[in-house]
């Protein structure tokens, strides 16, 4: 290659990079704020009220937003940066996420309202870049599967070493008591609570309910049905969550598409939810990150003709950004 083409080669691919940066910082501004809006939500921030939480509301969400979006664009560029096997991927955002739950918590006076989100959608960012980069084609599933490939092994140390020393933090106490693997089990994985859960249900939701309000709140049930969620194990126990989830069980049930009957049956929940301090702060996440793989979608094909492949690793056909999953 000659001087010139080298050099406009090099300039294509920092375009291509500053594109999907720019359409990782809008999608995940977008999930995150849009899942706090999501109203009624049982037991969780939204714009009615602030659930079962004392110490934050919709504010603390917005000011957490724009601290720690910037550390996910940049676990984004360095899965993108990234020549080593995916087994890199983990070791190389975890510092990344320290700055960023750091971060978090100055902009929330100690809340914390995304330690949850940091973890998923950092690795998830990390493992988008590293495909993207390589493909050119962004597969959901795909891109899900390998952050367990990128996390397997690490996090599993982290449960052989919390074997040997007593629990800190919530997570590791439920897995000392219960053995629940919580948000390291799902990341682990492969996140099966999106691929298998939040993304049929938000494909199917948006095929038959175009307001994107209550699509969202059917995909907050089906995750609160079937996700063994650790921000309600600790504050109760098993029998607690098992009531949960047989409550949305019984909305989603009787209401597979959110009607106004339905709107007023969650508002009655979250009240319920409220009295017994319940709280699904996990399932919020994988809502966040569900909205925001759709609209991660729209952006990209927004922009996919400034964005052509441009050298041999990433000329495979260009393809349509969709979404696939497997059921
Ligand atoms: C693994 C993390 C999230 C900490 O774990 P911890 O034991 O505190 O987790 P805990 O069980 O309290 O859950 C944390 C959050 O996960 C979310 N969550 C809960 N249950 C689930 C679930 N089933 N699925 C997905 N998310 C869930 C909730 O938002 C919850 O608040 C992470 O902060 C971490 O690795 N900490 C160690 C220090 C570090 O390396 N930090 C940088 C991480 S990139
Ligand atoms: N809209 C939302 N409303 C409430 N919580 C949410 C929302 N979205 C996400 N969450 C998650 O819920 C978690 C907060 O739950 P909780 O207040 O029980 O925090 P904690 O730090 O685990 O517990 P504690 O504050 O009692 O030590 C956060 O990790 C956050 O990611």
């Amino acid at each position: 290659m000659n001087e010139k083409s080298s050099c406009e080669h090099s300039r294509r691919d920092d375009t291509r990079l500053d594109n999907f940066l720019d359409c990782i910082r809008d999608a995940a501004a977008y999930g995150l704020l849009e899942e706090v809006r999501t109203t009624p939500k049982p037991g969780l921030v939204d714009l009615h009220d602030n659930g079962s939480h004392r110490d934050m509301c919709y504010d603390t969400f917005v000011a957490s937003t724009g601290a720690v979006v910037p550390y996910l664009v940049e676990m984004a560029k360095a899965g993108w940066s990234l020549d080593g096997s995916p087994s890199e991927l983990f070791p190389a955002i975890r510092p990344i996420g320290v700055r960023a739950e750091a971060a978090m918590f100055a902009a929330t006076a100690g809340v914390n309202t995304h330690k949850g989100i940091i973890f998923s959608l950092g690795i998830i960012a990390a493992c988008l870049g590293y495909r993207y980069r390589r493909t050119g084609v962004l597969d959901p599933c795909e891109v899900l599967e390998l952050g367990g490939l990128a996390t397997r092994d690490w996090l599993e140390q982290d449960f052989d070493r919390m074997k040997t020393r007593p629990p800190v933090t919530h997570g590791e106490h439920l897995f000392a008591e219960y053995g629940y693997r919580g948000i390291r089990g799902e990341a682990q994985e492969g996140f099966p609570a999106l691929r298998l859960f939040a993304l049929p249900a938000m494909k199917q939701a948006l095929a038959v309910q175009p307001d994107a309000n209550r699509a969202r709140l059917h995909v907050i049930l089906t995750l609160m049905a079937n996700v063994d969620d650790t921000n309600i194990l600790i504050r109760s126990n098993p029998q607690t969550l098992e009531y949960a989830q047989e409550e949305a069980r019984r909305l989603l049930l009787s209401h597979p598409i959110i009607t106004d009957q339905a709107m007023e049956e969650l508002a009655a929940l979250n009240r319920e939810f409220v009295a017994r301090n319940i709280s699904p702060g996990g399932c919020a996440d994988l809502l966040a990150i569900a909205i925001f793989f759709v609209r991660l979608q729209e952006l990209m094909d927004e922009r996919k003709d400034r964005d052509q492949p441009c050298c041999k690793a990433n000329s495979a056909p260009r393809k349509r950004l969709t979404l696939t999953w497997k059921n």
